[in-house]
């Protein structure tokens, strides 16, 4: 049996430490795993992330541990919030300290280069017997801590889970909203960091807002197309997971992704850009991954594979801009009986 109050977070980094602090803010008793011991010692006893959330005090019922047995055992939900190069991993220690009811909810927005497998996917591959979901939406993790008012999604079939899920995160600065379609949320949050890095480039590159309006839609068309013909319902992609996150990442340098593309844009290269802002940029990787899906199945990506050329083949960006331009003319919106998935070199 689990502890319907005790919550267990997998991961010291910032979403992970903003995910604790509100759930042991709502009164639950919370363990946040850190995988290096002098840093769960260090934050346990400054009361503090320093490495990750500087300057922002840590909630009394949350304890910071090494202990993964102790994190989660009769814990009756645990979010792993792990970058997707390591969210397997982490996943394979904890099997043996679930309870049989015990929901895990990944927060991670990237995908598993083998087989193009989403961070819940993995969850279903390696913990087939317990109930799965996804948190995701626009969400910055230094907004959360400082009560910004913030909107997410907790996408599940498992209705129990949501409902706890609501029950562990909602408070008067946060609303947790409901979805079915797990797949279409997950898909949302990891595409969205390809476009953030677009925009972070042509916002480098002085661009006015009638480029970054264009690019915004045309992001939003481009996510769609591919994620309906992987069989998510694209409509969820008018949702805080699609459009919100998708409007909150390519809007600002709180996102790494954004940082990333407005680093490169200003002439520095990847690797510089990846180094200097010293977190995870999951976009980076997953443009690689949907470049080649999108090959695979024919689907029209153009921003996806312009992005994959400036960052991997060394190709101008201005170079890329004007390709994308002066391609022949393409309809507006799909979806609606014309041109859902045809070929063309258009925007
Ligand atoms: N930061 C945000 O605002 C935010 C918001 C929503 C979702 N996310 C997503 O959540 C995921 C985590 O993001 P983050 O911002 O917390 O990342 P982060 O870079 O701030 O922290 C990642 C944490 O994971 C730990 N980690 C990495 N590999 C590990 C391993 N093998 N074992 C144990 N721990 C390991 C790191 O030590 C670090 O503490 C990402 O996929 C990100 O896209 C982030
Ligand atoms: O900093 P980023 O670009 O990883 O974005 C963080 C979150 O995904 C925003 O919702």
């Amino acid at each position: 049996m689990t502890n319907p109050n005790k919550i267990a977070v997998l991961g010291g980094g910032s979403f992970g430490t903003a995910i604790a602090n509100m759930a042991a803010t709502n009164g639950n008793t919370v363990y946040q795993w850190m995988r290096n011991e002098e840093r769960a010692k260090q934050c346990q006893a400054l009361r503090e992330n320093p490495f990750y959330l500087p300057g922002f005090p840590l909630h009394e019922m949350l304890t910071i541990t090494h202990d993964l047995q102790t994190a989660i055992t009769d814990a009756a939900l645990v979010f792993v919030s792990i970058p997707s190069q390591s969210f397997r991993s982490v996943v394979k220690l904890i099997q043996p300290y679930l309870s049989k009811d015990t929901g895990v909810i990944s927060t991670a927005k990237g995908i598993e280069p083998e087989n193009f497998t989403l961070m819940s996917q993995v969850l279903e591959q390696e913990l087939p017997d317990h109930p799965i979901g996804v948190l995701s939406g626009p969400n910055f993790a230094k907004e959360i801590v400082v009560n910004q008012q913030t909107g997410t999604v907790i996408a599940s079939e498992y209705d129990a889970l949501i409902t706890l899920t609501q029950k562990a995160l909602s408070s008067g600065t946060f609303r947790v909203y409901a979805n079915h379609d797990r797949y279409g949320v997950e898909l949302g949050g990891a595409l969205k960091n390809i476009y953030a890095i677009v925009c972070g480039m042509a916002a480098a590159l002085g661009t006015g807002h009638n480029t970054q309006a264009m690019l915004l839609t045309r992001s939003l068309a481009e996510m769609s197309r591919l994620a309906q013909v992987l069989g998510a319902n694209p409509m969820t992609f008018l949702g805080l997971a699609g459009m919100g996150d998708l409007i909150l990442t390519c809007t600002s340098d709180l996102s790494r992704n954004y940082r990333v593309g407005y680093a490169v844009g200003s002439g520095k290269s990847l690797n510089e850009a990846i180094t200097d802002i010293g977190q995870v940029a999951e976009g980076v990787n997953t443009v690689k991954l949907v470049k080649e899906k999108a090959e695979s199945l024919n689907v029209y990506m153009p921003l996806a594979t312009g992005l994959y050329a400036i960052l991997f083949e060394s190709r101008p960006v201005i170079e890329v801009a004007q390709q994308l331009m002066q391609g022949e003319q393409n309809y507006d919106v799909e979806f609606s009986g014309k041109l859902s998935n045809e070929p063309s070199t258009s925007l």
